[in-house]
């Protein structure tokens, strides 16, 4: 078959199937496919936003104190902000929080989920299936996967404020350190908007805190600004992804009448805030080459190298959004191991 130009898109009217399993997947490509035909149902022009149906789309699982290859996942109510924490045990008890959980340093990741800040919660089957990996692949590790206020019920700072109060939560917890007069190893992570909240709450830490963080990571993070850059223009609606969603999402979650220069959005834009001199963390950052986005993600990583920041960047040119939701190919397997060595070589 020969495509015509414009290649038209997956969840179109005209499956792009071509083009999308020559790097995709056919099991990642059906479940994005699927994410993509459900959410344009979702958004509506006017900005409101379907909540009821999206809730009844998406696939929940409940938390398991019953250890699933050696992990225990429990959910915490913490001033009306849901955790759901995901600990390494061979016993279906829940430990005691008030003593360290390991005598020796161990990595906890504060896990913001993704949905472009409007789908998905810490309970939706994909985000329980990648923090239980995260603590597979590094077996002492901690997540909890923090069940922020989505857009656009709750715009700007809304989900900032829940990332910082699950941040100085966990800051308070015996059993996340070692010892009690250790500080916790605290690493922020997130795909998509969690990325981009990682950030946020990390540069909240470093100007308004003595909270130290261990390290960021950041998959395939969630900037963007007002201009159109090349992999924009390029990319448009090639993989999964369209401009119009992109920008839909934003305009839900930004101040309203704010535009893409907003630095929620453009952090290193015209309206920045300075970040050199700041004790911001180092940071590992995952670019997936086919993510429409993915000119203002190397220019986040620009931008905190400019400030002086330390940064791993891993770029993966023939990635796709959501590679690493399935184990079922090279990038996923290789960030995996990125993440393990991250947090190891940062973890004191
Ligand atoms: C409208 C959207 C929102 C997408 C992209 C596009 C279609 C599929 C969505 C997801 C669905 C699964 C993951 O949450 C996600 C992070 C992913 O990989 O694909 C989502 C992504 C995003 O929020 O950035």
């Amino acid at each position: 078959m020969v495509l015509a130009s414009p290649v038209p898109m997956a969840g179109s009217e005209d499956i792009n199937s071509n083009e999308s399993k020559m790097v995709v997947p056919l099991t990642t490509w059906i479940l994005i496919s699927n994410f993509k035909l459900a959410y344009n149902l979702l958004r509506r022009p006017d900005g409101t936003f379907d909540r009821h149906l999206a809730e009844f789309l998406d696939r929940k699982v409940p938390p398991n104190s019953t250890p699933i290859n050696g992990i225990i996942s429990f959910d915490l109510l913490v001033s009306s902000l849901l955790l759901r924490i995901y600990l390494p045990s061979t016993t279906a008890a829940i430990p005691d929080l008030h003593r360290p959980l390991h005598p020796h340093p161990f990595p906890v990741i504060l896990f913001f989920h993704g949905g472009s800040f409007a789908h998905s919660s810490s309970n939706s089957a994909i985000y329980d299936s990648l923090c239980r990996r995260f603590v597979r692949h590094s077996p002492s590790a901690v997540v909890i996967s923090v069940n922020y206020r989505r857009s656009p019920e709750h715009r700007y700072p809304t989900a900032y404020d829940d990332g910082w109060t699950a941040l100085q939560w966990a800051h308070n917890q015996p059993f996340l350190r070692c010892s009690p007069d250790s500080t916790p190893n605290l690493f922020l992570s997130g795909d998509s908007s969690g990325g981009n909240i990682a950030h946020h709450v990390a540069l909240r830490a470093a100007t308004t805190s003595q909270i130290r963080i261990s390290g960021n990571i950041l998959l395939n993070p969630m900037f963007g600004g007002q201009c159109r850059t090349p992999s924009e223009l390029n990319l448009d609606g090639k993989f999964f992804v369209t401009l119009k969603d992109r920008d839909w999402y934003w305009k839900a979650f930004l101040p309203a009448g704010a535009d893409r220069d907003h630095p929620a959005c453009n952090p290193f834009g015209p309206n920045a805030v300075p970040l050199s001199g700041l004790p911001f963390p180092k940071s590992l950052v995952v670019v997936a080459g086919l993510d429409l986005t993915h000119d203002w993600q190397l220019g986040y990583v620009h931008g905190l190298r400019d400030a002086g920041h330390d940064v791993k960047l891993v770029f993966r040119a023939t990635a796709t959004i959501g590679f690493y939701l399935l184990p079922n190919n090279d990038h996923c397997h290789l960030v995996m191991d990125e993440i393990t060595n991250f947090l190891s070589s940062n973890c004191h």
